[in-house]
């Protein structure tokens, strides 16, 4: 018999009523079961960590989950090495996750939960706690120089401000309220070079943040200063964003009374970074296909204060002809995340080795077909500017899908052009065009991993181009105060093709 139904019929054969105030001794917090269903869903890939956080807004336990479960997933190489030396236990019977979960309190946390004996898993760790922690020791000794146990880089944390809640001084001073020092950076009134910001970001206290070396709505944090943040991100005065992710934002060029489809928009980190930087005074039409993102991107945008038009549907099957005008097409279809460096979910991970994995190539080369066939059908929007990125490192979701764009229409009416010529990383590969593209990663910009290419459309229309020769922004109702689906505007309907461009084929993708 298990030691752990050994205790289990134990109990049942106390007939002894127990104290009631024992039992609520005995229960195990709520936030330990929310934690560990945020890591199951993260495996399940239904999310972000960020987006699963969401549907705990309001709930006072939110740091506490959080926390408990950021614990897990930074230090989850050492709890799988660890578990592999524990006796085996029926996944039906216990939580593996929640086993994860007190693993790591056992080893980083406030060990509270030792009291809680009722609950099998609680049980299962108490009867392996020497285990694991002679086995903490050993990994810990044995892996001295593991980037993943003591990191070489420190990490830094991006926080985007709120424009539709705070002005940036409102949130230096609310900032400074909870504490924390602005750490001013110039050399003698010259600019510092990017290098010196680096090393001065990954030189912050936890008290400390610095403006962000190219985007003015981003503030750079020690990324353990994140729990502290916690409320101004729940009030929505923040997004915790990476600044990657803003190069497509910035690559738009955006301009007020815009209009802009975000194709794949859940969650809507970055609908909400366009409709900030831009005070809502545009038009956004923020679709995805997924019933479930689309919900919890609502419950984003709305806490953000974010307006925008909502559609649900596969983005090949929008008809073009009902979005006539549109400045700015932003395709951020789904992709590997291998650029993800700092998604903890992936931190176990070596990227050559997950690259180099059958499966995973496998997955990459039909993502790549995915991405193609929406590329292929943004084409029939005829969109002034198509932005397209992904946050996977591999060529093969990003360049190719290009390239292979490229070839497949040789009469192609855009043209690749460099968005950010300031930006100092750039594509991969031989193409003529990937000095064009955009690239980001930990070694060289210290942010996640991500890619950005900007289609501009060659012949302009003779209603886009003013006496200037300067393409106007031709929206010009913003008419976005609700949040309806999309109403046909009546401009040039003509000249559009009447195409889904569904006869693409796209191939099982996911
Ligand atoms: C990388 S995420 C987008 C992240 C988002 N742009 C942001 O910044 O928060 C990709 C999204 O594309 C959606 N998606 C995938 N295929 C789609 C399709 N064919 N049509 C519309 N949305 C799609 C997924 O549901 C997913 O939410």
């Amino acid at each position: 018999m298990s030691p752990i139904m050994a205790s289990k019929n134990n109990r049942n054969k106390k007939n002894v009523r127990p104290d009631p105030k024992r039992i609520k001794r005995q229960k195990l917090h709520k936030a330990y079961y929310s934690a560990a269903n945020v890591l199951w869903q993260l495996n399940e890939k239904s999310g972000s960590l960020n987006s699963l956080m969401n549907r705990f807004t309001g709930d006072k336990c939110i740091k506490m989950i959080y926390a408990l479960a950021v614990k897990v997933l930074k230090n989850r190489d050492i709890i799988e090495q660890i578990k592999t030396k524990l006796p085996d236990f029926d996944t039906n019977t216990l939580n593996s996750y929640l086993i994860e979960i007190l693993i790591a309190e056992l080893l980083f946390g406030e060990k509270s939960f030792l009291k809680y004996r009722r609950k099998d898993e609680v049980q299962y760790v108490i009867e392996n706690q020497q285990k694991i922690t002679d086995h903490y020791a050993n990994v810990k000794n044995s892996a001295k120089d593991n980037v993943s146990i003591d990191r070489k880089n420190p990490w830094i944390r991006y926080i985007r401000i709120n424009y539709l809640k705070n002005s940036k001084s409102e949130l230096m001073e609310k900032l400074k309220k909870l504490g924390f020092i602005h750490k001013a950076y110039n050399n003698n009134g010259e600019k510092i070079s990017f290098d010196q910001f680096k090393a001065l970001a990954s030189s912050l206290n936890n008290d400390e943040f610095i403006f962000d070396y190219h985007f003015d709505d981003v503030f750079v944090f020690n990324d353990e200063s994140t729990k502290k943040l916690i409320e101004l991100y729940e009030n929505g005065s923040i997004a915790m964003q990476d600044k990657s992710s803003l190069l497509a934002i910035e690559a738009m060029k955006l301009e007020v009374n815009m209009i802009i489809m975000d194709a794949c928009a859940a969650p809507g980190m970055k609908t909400a970074a366009i409709a900030s930087r831009l005070n809502n005074k545009c038009t956004i039409y923020a679709n995805d296909k997924d019933k479930k993102r689309f919900n919890d991107m609502k419950i984003l945008l709305s806490r953000n204060g974010v307006k925008f038009k909502s559609l649900t549907q596969e983005f090949t099957q929008i008809d073009p002809i009902k979005y006539p005008d549109l400045d700015i097409l932003l395709l951020d279809p789904s992709c590997s995340g291998s650029g993800i460096n700092r998604r903890l979910e992936y931190n176990n991970l070596s990227i050559d080795n997950q690259y180099h994995n059958d499966n995973v190539t496998k997955r990459c080369e039909n993502l790549a077909k995915f991405q193609l066939a929406i590329l292929q059908s943004a084409l029939s929007f005829n969109a002034k500017r198509i932005v397209y990125c992904t946050c996977s490192k591999y060529q093969i979701e990003n360049e190719n899908v290009i390239h292979q764009l490229f070839e497949l229409n040789p009469d192609i009416n855009y043209e690749i052009i460099d968005p950010m010529p300031e930006w100092p990383y750039r594509g991969q590969g031989d193409y003529p065009f990937s000095s064009l593209c955009l690239r980001a990663d930990y070694e060289n910009t210290m942010t996640n991993g991500f890619f950005c290419c900007v289609l501009q459309r060659k012949h302009l229309e003779s209603h886009d181009v003013d006496n200037d020769g300067k393409i106007e922004s031709d929206n010009k109702n913003n008419n976005n105060d609700d949040e309806t689906e999309s109403k046909t505007p009546k401009k040039n309907k003509k000249s559009r093709k009447s195409s889904t461009a569904a006869n693409f084929i796209i191939t099982k993708y996911m």
